[in-house]
């Protein structure tokens, strides 16, 4: 098949996503209902058409600062166990409709207990609602726990990301502000995953550069990388000749390091100025663990599938290119190996088989 997959095609391809926060997923309509439900009084319209549109153009201003200022009002709205196990079912119905047959969503607990809510209860409500939103839909939704960086809660999060790592708690992610809060603020709760023989990805490398994602990787042992754009700045690439790595980029590419990369948001945040000139067609090139993500669908109204689309138009990817980067994207998923391999040979494989061939 030599022309470019549709979106519609797209949205047929079995796909893996891993960086998604639940936060910044809610359908509009969602959180217009739960603000009248709950007595959130601070949305700024509550016409949901408007609230959509709000959402983008306000985390559309090239700082990621700014861009976290959106979530009060999703937050603001996911303070009970009855929101918080619609969001959650909501979410895995979205990804579902999507064509997403495994996701790691992240959300940090710590956020929602403003109405009294214990971290416990938090999370039991999260899991609670993926549970029943993804029953029946082909689907298989993993948790991530995440910590805020500029608090300072996060080896007791970590904690309850290893109790309750069997029961739906894939692993452990830290959120937030990037400048200022290097990863090294939380070394403790790194150590401790790494004594408990559990999963963690850091978001480093999107507002800020090459010493937080040296930091992430060689100080705190994190897995996979959120974003980690900014890991071009230690590449150089001359006008007629080949690309030259530095030595975090050769590490981060021989040690096959996943990129969680989630295009869209990082033009809203300022870290990449354009689609086709986002690091990821580079990346691909030189063959990093490269993964396509949405980050949050709501502020960038996307989905894995737009995203996906995007990427083809600007830089000619095919069903080849697309199950490269599923299947680089389910091999680093935090889920034991037997089932990864179950899912690439099982589900991904034979999906992209069939849309290639039959269409
Ligand atoms: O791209 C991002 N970079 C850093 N932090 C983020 C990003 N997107 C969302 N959050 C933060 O993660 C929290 C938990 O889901 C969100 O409330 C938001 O503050
Ligand atoms: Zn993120």
């Amino acid at each position: 098949m030599s022309q470019l997959p549709t979106l519609e095609e797209i949205r047929r391809a079995p796909k893996v996503l891993l960086h998604d926060h639940l936060d910044g997923g809610l359908r509009p309509e969602t959180i217009v209902d739960l603000a009248r439900e709950t007595g959130y009084d601070k949305l700024p319209t509550t016409d949901p058409g408007a609230l959509r549109t709000w959402f983008q153009e306000a985390s559309d201003s090239g700082s990621l600062e700014r861009y976290l200022e959106t979530f009060d009002h999703t937050v603001g709205v996911m303070q009970t166990r009855e929101s918080l196990v619609r969001v959650a079912a909501e979410c895995a119905e979205d990804l579902a409709a999507d064509g997403v047959v495994y996701a790691e969503v992240r959300y940090a607990p710590e956020q929602h207990t403003s109405a009294g809510l214990s971290l416990e209860e938090v999370i039991e409500a999260v899991l609670e609602g993926f549970r029943i939103g993804s029953e029946g839909r082909g689907i298989r939704v993993g948790t991530l726990l995440t910590a805020m960086r500029h608090q300072a809660r996060s080896m007791e999060i970590a904690e309850l990301a290893v109790r309750y790592r069997d029961v739906g708690v894939a692993g452990f992610d830290i959120a937030g502000a990037e400048a200022g809060y290097p990863p090294t603020r939380h070394l403790d709760a790194f150590e401790y995953l790494q004594r408990e023989n559990a999963h963690f990805t850091i978001h480093a490398g999107e507002a800020f550069g090459l010493p937080s994602i040296w930091q992430a990787i060689q100080w705190c042992g994190a897995d996979r990388l959120g974003h980690g754009v900014r890991i071009i700045d230690d590449i150089t690439v001359p006008a007629d000749g080949e690309a030259k790595l530095g030595r975090l980029a050769a590490y981060v590419r021989d040690k096959r390091i996943p990129l969680e990369m989630c295009p869209t948001s990082n033009l809203q945040t300022g870290a990449a100025p354009s689609i086709a000139e986002h690091p990821i067609g580079l990346l691909r090139r030189l063959n990093f663990r490269v993964t396509v993500n949405t980050d949050n669908r709501l502020m960038s109204g996307t989905t894995v599938s737009e995203e996906f689309a995007k990427l083809s138009e600007a830089f000619g990817y095919s069903w080849d290119d697309m199950q490269w980067f599923t299947i680089n994207a389910m091999k680093s998923a935090f889920l034991p190996f037997d089932e990864r391999l179950a899912l690439i040979n099982g589900v991904i494989k034979p999906g992209f088989a069939q849309l290639k061939w039959h269409g």
